[in-house]
């Protein structure tokens, strides 16, 4: 039997090994820069990244391996954010201000290394990408307590930028404050959801008549805890983190399954990963004739196209009341059964992206 310090040697003698296949890795990786500097290729090819996650999990069963789908997941998107940073860095734009849950959900996928930038508004967040400011942005499109951010779908259909990936992230409230006991907090900030999601916490807890203000983000919120020793925030974990405000309680919300879905932005078209999600606008020409939907969506079906989502948005423009439809559907653009269906509908379609499916979609 080992002892600890027997352990400790193997340890760092595995450490040392993996340090240098990394820095062996990356020489390859610098490589495949250099190629797709010629080529002009996208640095961020997602559906390379799923094949190498599913191809070691494969490989970690079968030998028997402790490491699981999300710990070797969670391993390599921080190796493949680094390979990114290193073939070309890239900034990443984002609904901020820091510490908000679409701040942690870029991190998870662009890693410690990257350059971001926070901004006020979805809506900045799509001009800076217009303008080619950024290469990427991480805004949120839907939640799955709150349902569509209308923002979002309304920036999609006005603009040339498209989806090139989506992440599901569970959303959990932390109640953080720099008093020392429940009854010193005299005011809550938080944003208006927050407040609503943490109802059964704040009457359990006789919060409910402490002054709860909305501001409008919960990192705000944080901030406005961090200076004011009688105040709290409901917040997320990485908000009191960044402003140093100690956690009181955590996973506060009244029901732990709320997600929020967020889609990564840019300006390039991925490749099939064979596990694909694409979303698409719809404008029927004929919207006022009953049955026109219908038709359309008869067509998906006749190509066994499955959706897993059909919003419909009030059109803004000036020919009076009409509708257009969000709708994302399982597959990728460029698969032969689903051009065909598109084909059909040219003149009503707006593509918007296809991607690798997000793996924590329920
Ligand atoms: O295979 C590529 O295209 C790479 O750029 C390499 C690599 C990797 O680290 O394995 C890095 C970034 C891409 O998103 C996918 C994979």
């Amino acid at each position: 039997m080992k002892s600890l310090d027997d352990c400790r040697v193997a340890i760092d003698k595995l450490d040392s090994q993996m340090l240098d296949l990394l820095n062996e890795r990356m020489r390859v990786v610098h490589r495949v820069g250099e190629i797709k500097k010629e080529s002009g290729g996208a640095i961020y090819r997602p559906e390379r990244e799923k094949a190498i996650i599913d191809r070691l999990e494969a490989q970690s069963k079968e030998k028997g391996g402790l490491l699981n789908k999300s710990a070797i997941a969670a391993i390599f998107l921080e190796i493949f954010a680094v390979s990114r940073n290193l073939e070309k860095p890239e900034l990443i734009a984002y609904l901020g201000p820091e510490g908000t849950f679409t701040h942690q959900a870029a991190e998870s996928r662009f890693g410690a290394m990257s350059d971001y930038l926070s901004l006020g508004s979805i809506n900045a967040v799509f001009k800076t990408l217009e303008a080619k400011r950024a290469k990427f942005g991480v805004v949120p499109i839907e939640n799955s307590k709150d349902g569509i951010v209308g923002e979002t779908l309304d920036l999609l259909a006005k603009s040339s930028v498209k989806i090139v990936a989506e992440l599901y992230m569970p959303i959990h409230m932390s109640f953080v404050t720099k008093a020392k006991k429940l009854s010193d907090i005299k005011r809550i900030y938080s944003k208006d959801k927050g407040f609503g999601q943490c109802r059964e916490f704040l009457s359990e807890h006789g919060l409910v008549n402490v002054e709860l203000i909305p501001v409008d983000s919960t990192a705000k919120a944080a901030i406005l805890a961090s200076q004011d020793e009688s105040a709290a925030a409901i917040c997320s974990h990485i908000a009191a983190k960044l402003y140093s405000v100690p956690t009181m309680f955590e996973n506060i919300e009244d029901e732990h399954d709320s997600s929020t879905r967020f889609v990564i932005l840019s300006d390039f078209k991925n490749a099939i990963s064979g596990d694909d999600k694409t979303s698409i606008l719809v404008k029927l020409e004929d919207a006022k004739e009953a049955g026109s939907l219908v038709h359309f969506l008869k067509d998906f079906d006749d190509e066994n196209i499955n959706l897993s989502k059909i919003e419909s948005r009030p059109s803004k423009g000036n020919a009076g009341f009409g509708y257009w439809f969000y709708i994302d559907f399982y597959g990728h653009v460029d698969e032969a059964h689903i051009q065909k269906v598109l084909a059909k509908h040219d003149a009503e379609v707006t593509w918007l992206g296809s991607y690798v499916k997000g793996e924590d979609e329920v």
